[in-house]
């Protein structure tokens, strides 16, 4: 089966304008998302994970200022396939158009999304109400589908009660199923389960995983736990300092990832044989990009570092098909470095324990 591209990104730069100077959040970034699949954004605190998918969904702070960029969207309507630069069209315009129809996003905290003041079954119908003009007896046999669908049950008693007569789990499912409302194609998911505990996290994880195969939507996570992409992605986009590191298939990342900062992400995972008081973590802390001179923003914390880091950010190289690297290290002069040891026994582990699962 031939790969949809329904998302195209480009060349995407922005700065916000701070008391510090400018702050060049993100820079350069690529992207491309396909329908039915799931693209993971990870990193640590300050990447620029939500202020990329913010940007997706015109949601901008009022000091952010596009510099570059191109957010081609390809959509079917009237039996013909659109397309339209994201960036090009007003806020208001995405608000009609798009955002929360077409494009849907779950963020972290259900609390700050829901309501307080209104019944989860409107909350639910509302979308249907501004985009589509929905009757009433439609919407709530909608909405109440929707409760099914997302694992509430007695939707009919729950359709009218408050964000705070619901658990944690359930409030986060009420909130896919907001998201939902208007059958997106786009589900962007912004650290969805963090604020959940961890038998409720997984829950949620297949629960958003199911709706995707049954409706054919592509997903977007961001999240900075790997754990997370292991269990979701098809393909990932590791960023630092607002700029992509590494981008590839989940395979490529997890088995055979080649950026130092990847490494160190990976190294820094926690997992059943591992106890957190032995984890790996990365020196020091992400930069200050009010500061950025030159050079490789993640060199004075990269042991693999080469001189030429100091002064010159790397260019994205393309190692396979699926595969890009953005560090000197695959430069065809750079010296030939291997993973850490503990990383690269982790992995055959991995690798080893994935194959149990495999056919004979
Ligand atoms: N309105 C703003 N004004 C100034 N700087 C901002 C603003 N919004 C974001 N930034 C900066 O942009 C950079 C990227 O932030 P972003 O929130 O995208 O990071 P993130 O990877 O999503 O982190 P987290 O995991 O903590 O959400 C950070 O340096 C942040 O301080």
């Amino acid at each position: 089966m031939t790969r949809q591209k329904i998302l195209e990104m480009r060349d995407l730069s922005i700065s916000f304008k701070t008391n510090q100077g400018s702050v060049e959040a993100i820079r350069g970034v690529d992207l491309d998302l396909y329908r039915g699949e799931t693209l993971a954004i990870v990193g640590e605190s300050g990447s620029g994970k939500s202020v990329t998918v913010k940007t997706i969904m015109g949601i901008l702070a009022n000091n952010q200022r596009i510099n570059t960029g191109v957010i081609d969207y390809s959509y079917e309507a009237d039996g013909k396939v659109n397309s339209v630069d994201l960036l090009k069209i007003s806020k208001k315009e995405m608000r009609r158009r798009f955002n929360g129809k077409r494009i849907a996003m779950v963020f972290q905290d259900p609390m700050t999304s829901l309501n307080p003041t209104m019944p989860i079954g409107e909350q639910i119908m509302e979308g249907m109400f501004i985009h589509y003009h929905t009757p009433k007896k439609e919407a709530r046999e909608k909405a109440l589908r929707l409760l099914e669908l997302v694992g509430i049950p007695n939707g009919e008693e729950r359709f009218g009660q408050y964000p705070h007569q619901l658990s944690g789990g359930m409030r986060q499912r009420v909130v896919i199923a907001i998201a939902l409302a208007c059958d997106p194609e786009i589900l962007i998911c912004d650290e969805p389960t963090t604020a959940l505990d961890v038998t409720i996290q997984s829950k949620i994880l297949d629960l958003i995983n199911m709706i995707q195969k049954k409706n054919n939507i592509a997903v977007i996570y961001i999240t900075h736990d790997l754990g997370v992409v292991s269990k979701v992605a098809d393909y990932v986009n590791v960023m630092y300092a607002g700029r992509i590191v590494e981008k590839g298939s989940v395979n490529d990342i997890f088995y055979d990832p080649k950026h130092p900062y990847t490494w160190g992400l990976l190294s820094a995972m926690p997992d059943i044989n591992t106890s957190s008081d032995k984890l790996y973590a990365i020196p020091g802390n992400p930069p200050n990009l009010a500061h950025h001179k030159q050079g490789d923003p993640f060199y004075i914390r990269n042991d693999y570092a080469l001189n030429i880091d100091k002064r010159v950010e790397p260019p994205m190289y393309q190692i396979s098909k699926t595969h890009y690297v953005a560090s000197w290290l695959m430069h065809e002069k750079a010296p030939k470095v291997e993973m850490p040891t503990a990383l690269r026994e982790r992995i055959d582990q991995m690798k080893l324990e994935a194959s149990q699962y495999e056919r004979v």
